[in-house]
């Protein structure tokens, strides 16, 4: 008798999610060679049994041999090329064309060009593809569903796993689909087969009725119609499933040798076995199933995963043209937007001005533009005159952008304030410029005079910014206004300045931008944004499209997904880097007094820990509305604790730590300190920002690897 090892055997299997229970003790034996077909209903546990087959699920308890060997295990090809996996979704990317779709499997699987192309070929004819050159996301469904059930054939596998292929398919071409699929019975390769249409199953050479986590009968089809008395398998699967809960246990069928039927002869190359006994596996014996038999694998399959998963990534960035505008063009818009926008001053403000002062004049208001008018002069009593002071400390105020609404009366002035029309009213007095003299030679004047020689100013300080704008342009307008009464005294000029004097600054100028502050805090943010949100969202599209898994089963490790991504990555986040510091220093000019390699490197780093945060999205959320909840929420706390927009030191003490721990607020700092001060990077302060953002990659990537590991998805 020839002894013939099985092709999948799964003995006592148990599984359950969480407390739902879905294999139960199951047993299962494939013979090679064969069509095998599991059926059952909806939600059974199908899915769940060939996913434990091909390794990508771990049984709770109980044993599964695949072709010789352990799935998962070094060198048994499974997951890998020894399998074609078909599963239930498409599973393909929607801008591979259908070519790329094949391609991609057979370079995978390591086949040459030429070999690829002639099975392309006879794929095309067998399953009526559509053109080569239609993009997936074009095909009907049933056109796609054959695209995937040539990527599973393409490289002629020992074991094929179809999860219900013929699905939405004409009965003409599910006819073809299994005469081939018997065809590749007969030349050794086994199959298994999951089918909605119970009837097709009658060609295969075995069938498995799964239900409850069970196999209720596990037999050839003409067996089962025997032995239940029935015309139809649909018949006999309802008997079954009503007789369930009375038959005893079923032993499985392997070990109760039956006889093959005439019909069903199997072929394997010149080998035919035409009873069951000939074809037995020796299940009740895994030495005969473990022992180990040398996969018939190409080598070198790695660097072939390495292309295949290479251009893949490729084609997915190239052909989205929304991918390719939001890596290349945003940095360059966010960059533009933020330096066009951020930190200049306001400019064309008005206020609201009363002058009493000028309005009781000979001349009116106009007395202001009269330049005959002498404000201040020297008389000979040493004294200083002082007249109509209001028009010089109105056209000082001019000077610095804060420009005249006249209104006759404050009431009129405030009014418009109140209403939003200004954010400022300003009044002076009728004796504004004698009280003004009289305040700035004799030190004791009386409250009414202090008040008739103010400017009275009343401020909207709902918009702060604005409005502390506005108290600084009079801030300095007094100053300049002062010195050039002074100066038309021929007093020293400073005598009535504020006694502080700001000497030239240490770091930075005297008048220093907003903008300036802001740049570093704003590139590491716009960096490190890109890179995660386009890394989650490619990877959630692969794992909720099922490419992945696929790609898992034929053998792609998730080492080398990573690897390929983080290179494409690399690449696009360097394009991004180039891109935002030619915009920042070339364009507006930016000051940079440290290194530029040791910027160029911050920021690139800083872009790689966003990308390494888009994996750990997108390996931790289950779906794009979740990674973006969590993208969202995770970002504006980084932003608004990084110090960008308020100093830490306005922070609490417990919360300024947890923003030292965040990856914008160091970096930022240390960004600054290259920019503005030229700090080298062996100094604490420019090194930390390249620790902390080394750390976040680390344990990020620790995170990553550490779910990976723990839960095979
Ligand atoms: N990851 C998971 N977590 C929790 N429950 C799951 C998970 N995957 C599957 N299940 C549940 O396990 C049961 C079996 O699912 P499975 O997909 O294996 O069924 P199936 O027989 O293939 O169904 P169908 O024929 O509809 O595809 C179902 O009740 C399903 O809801």
């Amino acid at each position: 008798m020839a002894v013939r090892p099985a092709a999948v055997v799964v003995e006592r299997a148990n599984k359950s999610y969480g407390t739902h229970t879905v294999l139960q003790d199951l047993d299962m034996t494939v013979e090679r060679g064969i069509i095998y077909g599991l059926l059952g209903p909806s939600g059974c546990g199908k899915t769940t049994l060939l996913s434990c087959i091909v390794g990508r699920r771990q049984l709770d308890s109980g044993n599964v041999w695949v072709l010789g060997g352990r799935p998962g295990e070094k060198g048994s090809g499974v997951p890998g090329p020894r399998v074609g996996y078909m599963p239930q979704d498409i599973a393909l990317v929607g801008e591979f064309t259908v070519r790329d779709a094949v391609y991609y499997f057979g370079r995978i699987y390591g086949m040459d060009n030429d070999k690829m192309v002639e099975r392309f070929e006879f794929l095309s004819n067998l399953l009526e593809l559509p053109s080569g050159g239609k993009f997936i996301k074009n095909c009907s469904g049933g056109q796609q569903r054959r695209v995937s059930l040539a990527a599973a054939l393409v490289h002629n596998p020992e074991l094929l796993i179809l999860d219900e292929p013929t699905v939405g398919l004409d009965p003409v071409l599910r006819e073809q689909i299994w005469e081939f699929l018997s065809e590749v019975a007969r030349g050794g390769a086994t199959v298994i087969i999951t089918t909605h249409y119970i009837d097709e199953t009658k060609q295969a050479h075995k069938i498995g009725l799964l239900r409850d986590g069970q196999l209720l009968a596990e037999e050839a089809p003409e067996e089962i119609l025997r032995k239940f008395d029935c015309n139809t398998l649909e018949d006999a699967f309802l008997k079954l499933s009503l007789m369930q809960h009375e038959l005893p246990p079923r032993i499985p069928s392997t070990l109760t040798p039956d006889v093959i039927p005439a019909t069903r002869a199997i072929a394997n190359g010149d080998t035919r076995y035409e009873s069951r006994e000939d074809f037995n596996v020796v299940t009740s014996s895994t030495d005969v199933l473990t022992k180990k038999e040398k996969p018939k694998t190409p080598k070198n399959l790695s660097r072939s995963r390495y292309k295949a998963v290479f251009i893949k990534c490729i084609q997915q960035f190239c052909r989205h043209p929304g991918g390719l505008i939001f890596s290349i063009l945003f940095p360059i818009i966010e960059v533009v937007a933020f330096f066009m926008a951020v930190g200049h001053d306001p400019r064309d403000l008005h206020v609201a001005v009363v002058n009493e002062e000028a309005a009781f004049s000979p001349f009116g208001l106009d007395i202001c533009n009269n330049r005959s008018i002498k404000h201040a002069t020297l008389l000979e009593d040493e004294t200083c005159d002082m007249y109509m002071m209001s028009c010089w400390f109105l056209e000082e105020m001019e000077s610095h952008d804060l420009y005249k609404t006249v209104y006759n009366t404050s009431e009129e002035a405030r009014a418009a304030v109140q209403t939003g029309k200004y954010y400022a009213a300003l009044y002076f007095g009728a004796n504004f410029s004698s009280a003004l003299g009289v305040r700035l030679t004799d030190w004791q004047v009386e409250d009414e005079l202090l008040d008739e020689s103010s400017v009275k100013v009343w401020l909207d300080m709902t918009n702060h910014q604005i409005s502390y704008f506005i108290k600084n342009q009079l801030h300095k307008t007094y100053e300049s206004f002062t010195k050039r009464a002074m100066k038309a005294c021929d007093r020293p000029e400073n005598t009535i300045q504020i006694p502080v004097n700001f000497h030239d600054p240490i770091h930075g100028n005297k008048q220093p931008e907003m903008v300036q502050y802001m740049a570093p805090g704003i590139l590491i943010t716009i960096i490190f944004f890109l890179p995660g949100v386009v890394t989650s969202t490619l990877m959630i599209s692969d794992r909720l499209e099922g490419v992945w898994e696929r790609s898992a089963v034929a053998g792609v490790k998730a080492r080398e997904m990573l690897n390929v991504h983080i290179t494409l990555q690399s690449a696009v986040i360097l394009v991004q880097t180039i891109e935002m510091m030619v915009l920042a220093f070339a364009g507006y000019g930016i000051p940079m007094r440290g290194s530029n390699i040791a910027c160029g490197c911050l920021l690139f780093l800083q872009g790689l820990s966003g990308m390494c945060y888009g994996f750990f999205l997108s390996v931790y959320c289950s779906s794009h509305t979740m990674s973006f909840f969590v993208a969202t929420g995770s970002f504006y706390p980084m932003i608004l604790l990084c110090g960008i927009l308020w100093p830490l030191e306005g922070m609490s003490m417990g919360l300024r730590y947890v923003a030292l721990t965040l990856p914008f607020t160091i970096p930022s700092k240390s960004l600054r300190e290259l920019l503005e001060k030229g700090t080298s990077v062996t100094d604490p302060a420019v090194y930390n920002g390249f620790l902390v953002t080394i750390a976040w990659i680390v344990i990020t990537l620790a995170f990553i690897l550490l779910r990976l590991k723990l839960k095979k998805t």
